[in-house]
């Protein structure tokens, strides 16, 4: 039995991922852990996902559960996810972290880290989102020169980071595929005189609204004909299928940096 701990437990993912813990042959929930003054700590795991008891009370500490287990995933708060990075890397444990909002900075000491430890970073765990990235990458190295580049996500009101950290990659992985670099060619919004459009920017756009789950367009468009390639997620527990087949997947991986395209087979 692979031993999971799942950090940020209470939380929207939190919940969607006890669950797909407990629906994994093979995955045993051996830790739930939130942060430190949240009400739920000491409350059962699986009465607070509205399951049947679990015996298995929420901790508030992932350094007192973290010998027994044998990879941690984390869905939280990038400064909470970089103080359990720690807690893993200090203890030799294998993470998977889909948090999102990662600066420059955190992201390079995710990736010093990955030289002890086995670590998936991923800000999108779903099939369908890795499949996209893949298919943005052909359409960007056919079309991309000739198109207008758009990207436009919606999510619920409660999301605190934007644009997303799916649509940071999908703009990632067509300025790469264009030779451009993001950090110089991407629009985040557009307010008062813009002037005409600069043809290599790729512009964001971002919808906070309700309980939308999560969607993304990437618009390619021409005089005379556009390309959009969408996804919808319609689930969290299309996330949380996602980071049991990647903690699943790290388990004979030495350590490293991996992410979802690693974990699905797709870089070629
Ligand atoms: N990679 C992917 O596939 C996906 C990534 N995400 C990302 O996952 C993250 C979480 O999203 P979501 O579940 O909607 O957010 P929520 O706010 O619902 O959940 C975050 C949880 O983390 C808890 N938390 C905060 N700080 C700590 C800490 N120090 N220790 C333990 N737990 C802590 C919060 O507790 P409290 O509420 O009490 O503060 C909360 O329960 C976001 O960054 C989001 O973008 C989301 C979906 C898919
Ligand atoms: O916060 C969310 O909800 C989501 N966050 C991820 C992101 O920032 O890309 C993935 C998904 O779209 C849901």
């Amino acid at each position: 039995m692979i031993k999971v701990g799942i950090v940020g437990a209470t939380g929207r993912m939190g919940q969607a991922l006890i669950r797909a813990c407990l629906g994994t042959s093979g995955m045993l929930l051996a830790a739930a852990v939130e942060r430190k003054g949240s009400p739920s700590v000491g409350k059962d795991a699986g009465e607070l996902t509205g399951l049947l008891k679990l015996n298995l009370p929420v901790i508030d500490d992932l350094a007192q559960a973290i010998s027994d287990l044998d990879v941690v995933i984390d869905f939280t708060r990038p400064e909470a996810s970089m103080e359990h990075l720690v807690v893993c890397r200090d203890n030799g444990k294998r993470f998977v972290i889909g948090t999102t909002g990662f600066s420059d900075e955190q992201k390079a000491v995710i990736e010093q880290s990955a030289s002890t430890i086995p670590i998936i970073l991923a800000p999108n765990m779903s099939v369908g989102v890795n499949l996209c990235l893949k298919l943005l990458e052909i359409a960007a190295k056919v079309i991309g020169e000739q198109t207008d580049i758009e990207i436009i996500e919606a999510h619920h009101r409660h999301k605190v980071d934007a644009p997303s950290g799916t649509a940071l990659r999908m703009g990632e992985v067509v300025a790469d595929a264009l030779g451009r670099d993001l950090r110089e060619c991407a629009v985040y919004g557009r307010e008062g005189y813009t002037g005409e459009r600069d043809r290599k920017s790729i512009g964001f756009s971002v919808i906070r609204a309700g309980d939308i789950v999560g969607e993304h367009t990437v618009m390619f468009a021409d005089e005379g004909e556009r390309v959009e390639i969408i996804h919808t997620a319609s689930s969290r527990m299309t996330f949380a299928k996602g980071a049991m087949r990647a903690a699943t997947w790290l388990m004979d991986k030495p350590a490293g940096i991996y992410d979802m395209q690693d974990v699905l087979g797709l870089k070629v």
